[in-house]
């Protein structure tokens, strides 16, 4: 259970604890953020010896919102391009971080590549049957691990540590399992109620992503249970050792946390990112509100626009569509995701003829057909409505000359037009019947707003369908 402070529509916050213990609660959250600071060893002055000093700035303040969790706000008016925090590279939690804490432990290991070595760990360290684990993993072991599997592992550890985890007052400050309800994944690990069938409600496109999204955690934890078996842990020992629950919350907060960072011992893209106390409390909007630089000194953010006081501070996290937004981090933008699509490869797919198929896929056509928000349709769509015009498409002079850019697909447009208005009317036929969902009154509160997301997503799909079909309507 987490107070919540309510921002009115003037962004102003309102704390709505009455009673003492939603009192003593807010004091928790206070000093918990107060250890957070004053273990990165905060200092508000961003001259001071940089190279080990975390910068925050004074005109920030970090509020627990209702709808947005830990949020960044402003506390007095900031002008563009101004440093928010710098995070010294000792601070960032990332495969060489982990690496560097891991081997600490094991004193056969000897690092001696100097991205390792510039990493403060403290000298003295507490041992434990957790540590005795990390004493017998080589470096070689470690490095087979991705960046993902190892934070997930090295946090599901620590937090079990408590106090003699270096990292606690970072912990400490990472969202419930709870705040991450609304993931797919989630519902269907803790086995949420009615999670089957809100599985089926979900989008197609969303749908597929979200097995993508299990297929990965699942696959991460086998790699993780296999390295632990073996070191000689029994099957049972695993289970105490990484419990099911918390180590989905682990592999969680890493996927809704982590920030690219190129590292020098990754193997692959996927390997560069870093985790980074207090920026971690930046909510997502679409439009790039800050920038984010990386070098010695650390990880550092400024504004790219101004803010008044009271303002809530943004980072774009990327352009995420709802379904990427729900299956990676458990939340949607209720209006103006410009990033948003819509899918029909489904209601294609089963119109194509043989040749058709063998056509699209010789050319790389073949599949992700969709409609975005704001660009309409993509070009992919395009070529498929052509293909669907020509019976031997490989023959056509035509179709080659508009996938080779020699032809702008005039000729094909009447009769593409026609075909995309019927696949239209049936998605906001479809989405008509989902979209209440947003408004359902399911007794349990969580179901609940799990329906009411799955019902904004087909909001979403509805809205671009018929964004297109007025496009049309004008054409016609
Ligand atoms: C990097 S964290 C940001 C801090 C987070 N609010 C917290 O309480 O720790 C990312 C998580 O914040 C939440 N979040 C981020 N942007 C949001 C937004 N625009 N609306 C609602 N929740 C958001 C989601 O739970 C997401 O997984």
């Amino acid at each position: 259970m987490s107070i919540r402070y309510y921002a009115n529509q003037k962004g102003i916050l309102i704390l709505t604890a009455r009673d003492e213990s939603k009192s003593v609660i807010v004091s928790m959250f206070t000093s918990k953020l107060e250890n957070l600071l004053q273990w990165i060893k905060n200092t508000s002055d961003e001259t001071s010896n940089p190279s080990s000093h975390s910068y925050i700035s004074p005109k920030i303040t970090v509020k627990d919102v209702q709808d947005f969790g830990r949020s960044i706000y402003s506390s007095t008016a900031i002008n563009k391009s101004e440093l928010l925090f710098r995070i010294p590279p000792s601070f960032l939690l990332n495969s060489t971080t982990v690496i560097r804490h891991i081997t600490r432990h094991n004193h056969s290991i000897k690092l001696t590549n100097p991205c390792y070595l510039s990493i403060f760990v403290p000298y003295k360290t507490v041992s434990d049957k957790y540590t005795a684990v990390y004493a017998s993993l080589s470096l070689d072991q470690l490095l087979e691990l991705t960046s993902f599997q190892l934070l997930s592992l090295y946090i599901t550890f620590e937090t079990q540590r408590g106090s003699d985890s270096f990292w606690k007052p970072f912990w400490d400050m990472l969202p419930d399992l709870d705040d991450l309800r609304l993931t797919p994944l989630v519902w269907r690990v803790t086995k949420a109620p009615q999670w089957e069938h809100l599985w089926s409600l979900l989008p197609r496109a969303t749908q597929a992503h979200a097995e993508k999204v299990w297929s990965r955690f699942v696959h991460d934890v086998d790699v993780v249970h296999q390295l632990l078996s073996t070191q000689g842990l029994s099957s049972e020992e695993i289970h105490q050792y990484l419990p099911q629950e918390r180590f989905l919350w682990a592999w969680m907060c890493v996927n809704s946390r982590c920030l690219y960072m190129e590292l020098p011992q990754s193997k692959d893209n996927h390997d560069n990112f870093t985790m980074a106390p207090y920026v971690d409390f930046l909510n997502h909007a679409c439009d790039d509100q800050c920038t984010l630089k990386i070098n010695s000194i650390g990880f550092q953010v400024s504004t790219t626009s101004k803010y008044a006081a009271g303002d809530q501070l943004f980072l774009s996290y990327g352009p995420h569509s709802n379904t990427f937004l729900l299956c990676e981090y458990g939340f949607v933008l209720p209006s103006d995701n410009t990033w948003n699509d819509l899918d029909i490869t489904h209601i294609i797919l089963p119109l194509l003829k043989p040749k058709q198929v063998d056509y699209l896929k010789d050319q790389n056509y073949y599949g992700e057909y969709t409609l975005n928000a704001n660009s309409g349709i993509s070009f992919r769509t395009e070529v498929v409505l052509a293909v669907l015009q020509e019976q031997t498409p490989g023959e056509s002079r035509r179709l080659n000359g508009l996938l080779n850019g020699n032809m702008d697909g005039l000729v094909y447009q009447k009769n593409s037009n026609t075909l995309l208005k019927k696949i239209l009317e049936k998605v906001v036929y479809d989405c008509d019947q989902k979209m209440k969902l947003e408004y359902n009154d399911d007794i349990d509160e969580f179901t609940k707003e799990r329906k009411r997301v799955i019902g904004i997503l087909y909001r979403d799909m509805k809205l671009i369908a018929r964004t297109e079909l007025e496009k049309l309507e004008l054409l016609t």
